[in-house]
């Protein structure tokens, strides 16, 4: 009954489509946009490329039971498909295709067997293709290419099928028997054989010439040295992505790029004699380095340095120290921490070991009774929340989409990587104003670890941290700073109302963004992701690597859009 599917179709909705689908509620739902009903309930939803992102759970389509036609291509929709689908037993078109789905075709796909086109092309479906689909007695579409699909083509027998493809996968083997009047073009990219490719090698064998077995040690050699460059991607990436682990030469600095030779350093007179020097009056002790990080200037240099305050946070001022022109550190003088030095010692060593691009990297640290502070690379573009609400005048340079986007990939990724150290591990004071930028746009989360040095610990939970995260992704979009000059706006609030009172979604946007035409599906998808981070149950937010995913996806899909465009706009022919 209709008001049955209306309920699974805002399920739906909810889930991968709160901001994209402005579903008037009062109104029925075969009035929705993309939804078409017959008298017996709803028949088709159709949202092709309508930003659609997550997961569909179950519960949802799978109650539509009058369903014939589903179309959901070119989203942004991962994750295993919701199993209940198979209670869908008219639907004739299944159209998934462009999205992430992953996971195994599971039999219950076979058990929908009124489906006449299933196109779940351009997905991250693994595992077997398996034989029973030969029960979709009716099928005339079948394409499952660019999946990664893999063994060996089963045996498909379906008398009704014209349309096949299974390009692109990872299967082998020969091509079956039922499958051969198939043109070449629906096997391609695999080391499958025999049908309308070249026979198989116990068919015909291949015949060897002198030129070929050369070509034979050449493609050896190729696949050697494929094989150590794939081994020295690995290693690259492990280097680079690894949470924990040695640390790197230090790059103290981002605003030269160049590197300092530590003769050129030691001793020499501070770059900018007319700022004042950091001037913390310490008892002759030395600062500790952390890692492998050169070591390029002492304490003496340090506290010589010319100084300028960068502000006052919760665990103490910070300040940006100029050792020499190309050498800037960022000096965070801790207020309020109590702990004997060998604790201490023990908690700085934990937060340095945490490593990640995008972490902000602590260097080296002071610590006596009366002084303790920390030494970071200085990020020279300061934090998000300054490039986001600072100087909105003329001079201004807005930031665009794009870059929001990457930077809350960036922090996300961060984050997830303080989470992943232990189950219970988190921020504490994600923010912002603790988003630092450097000089090439990249994000890198500040004051990780520091939440755990100051005496009150209370509400530190990777929830909590989702919480703070959501609120900065509807910051990103909406341009809208969650406190300023001590007002405080509920960012969440907002959004939800303004969404309530319906009066469109543009108002939602950051004036900025809206100005130079920003992608708003996009925009209305990070919109929900932080919505959904933001619930008031935090038993209901994701976790920060469902988070990143999702992010991702969003990227994913905006790229697989400007590929179409390009496609569409075809080359310029003169
Ligand atoms: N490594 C750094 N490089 C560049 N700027 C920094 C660095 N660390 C902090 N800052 C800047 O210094 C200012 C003060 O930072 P701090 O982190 O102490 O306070 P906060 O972020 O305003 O508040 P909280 O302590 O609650 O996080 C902020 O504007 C921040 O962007």
């Amino acid at each position: 009954d209709l008001a049955a599917d209306g309920s699974a179709l805002i399920a739906f909705r909810n889930a991968v489509g709160r901001m994209v689908l402005p579903w008037n509620t009062s109104l029925s739902p075969c009035k929705w946009k993309g939804v078409v009903c017959s008298s017996n309930g709803v028949t088709s939803l159709r949202l092709p490329g309508r930003g659609l992102i997550g997961q569909i759970p179950t519960g949802t389509l799978g109650n539509l039971s009058n369903l014939r036609s589903l179309s959901l291509r070119r989203n942004a929709l991962f994750g295993p498909l919701p199993s209940d689908l198979a209670r869908c037993t008219h639907l004739h078109f299944l159209y998934l295709n462009q999205n992430r789905f992953s996971g195994q075709i599971l039999p219950f796909i076979s058990s929908i067997t009124s489906l006449i086109r299933l196109n779940l092309a351009d997905n991250n479906f693994s595992g077997e293709i398996p034989l029973s689909l030969n029960n979709l007695t009716h099928l005339n579409l079948l394409y499952l290419e660019s999946n990664h699909f893999s063994g060996e083509m089963p045996n498909l027998d379906i008398p009704k099928l014209e349309h096949f493809n299974v390009s692109f996968n990872r299967l082998k083997g020969p091509v079956p028997e039922k499958l051969r009047g198939m043109p070449a073009s629906a096997f391609l990219g695999m080391s499958m054989c025999g049908g309308p490719l070249q026979p198989c090698l116990g068919e015909a064998p291949l015949k060897l010439t002198n030129s070929s077995s050369l070509a034979g040690g050449a493609i050896a050699g190729i696949a050697l040295g494929a094989f150590a460059l794939f081994v020295l991607v690995l290693t690259v990436l492990f280097l680079f992505f690894r949470c924990k682990g040695k640390a790197d030469e230090a790059n103290f600095t981002e605003t030269a790029g160049a590197k300092l030779p530590e003769s050129a350093i030691k001793g020499k007179e501070m770059a900018a004699a007319s700022a004042p020097p950091l001037g913390i009056a310490v008892s002759k002790k030395q600062l500790v380095f952390l890692g492998n990080a050169p070591r390029l200037f002492d304490l003496e240099d340090l506290l010589r340095s010319s100084a300028e305050v960068l502000g006052k946070g919760t665990y103490g001022i910070a300040y940006k120290a100029a050792l020499e022109e190309s050498l800037v550190v960022a000096v965070k003088r801790l207020k309020n921490v109590k702990m004997p030095e060998k604790e201490f010692a023990e908690k700085i060593k934990a937060i340095s070991a945490m490593e990640h691009p995008n972490l902000v990297p602590l260097r080296a640290y002071y610590y006596s009774r009366e002084e303790k502070f920390l030494v970071y690379d200085y990020m020279p573009l300061g934090s998000l929340s300054s490039l986001l609400h600072g100087n909105r005048g003329s001079s201004r340079t807005p930031l665009k989409w794009e870059t929001r986007i990457k930077i809350a990939l960036e922090a996300a990724r961060g984050i997830e990587c303080i989470h992943s150290t232990s189950p219970s591990a988190s921020h504490g004071n994600i923010k912002s104003s603790n988003i630092l930028i450097t000089s090439s746009y990249r994000a890198r989360v500040s004051e990780h670890g520091l939440s755990h040095l100051a005496p009150s610990s209370q509400n530190l939970t990777p929830e909590a941290d989702v919480y703070s995260f959501g609120v900065l992704l509807l910051e990103l979009v909406t341009g809208k700073a969650p406190a300023h000059g001590g007002r405080f706006v509920n960012l969440p609030r907002w959004v939800e109302e303004t969404l309530i009172r319906g009066e469109g979604t543009r108002e939602l946007f950051d004036e900025e963004l809206t100005r130079f035409r920003s992608p708003e599906e996009e925009m209305l998808m990070l919109l929900q992701v932080g919505l959904d981070c933001t619930s008031q149950n935090p038993d209901h937010r994701p976790e920060m690597s469902s988070v990143v995913a999702k992010i991702e996806e969003i990227r994913h899909w905006a790229a697989r859009k400007k590929d179409k465009l390009k496609e569409k706009e075809g080359p310029v022919v003169f």
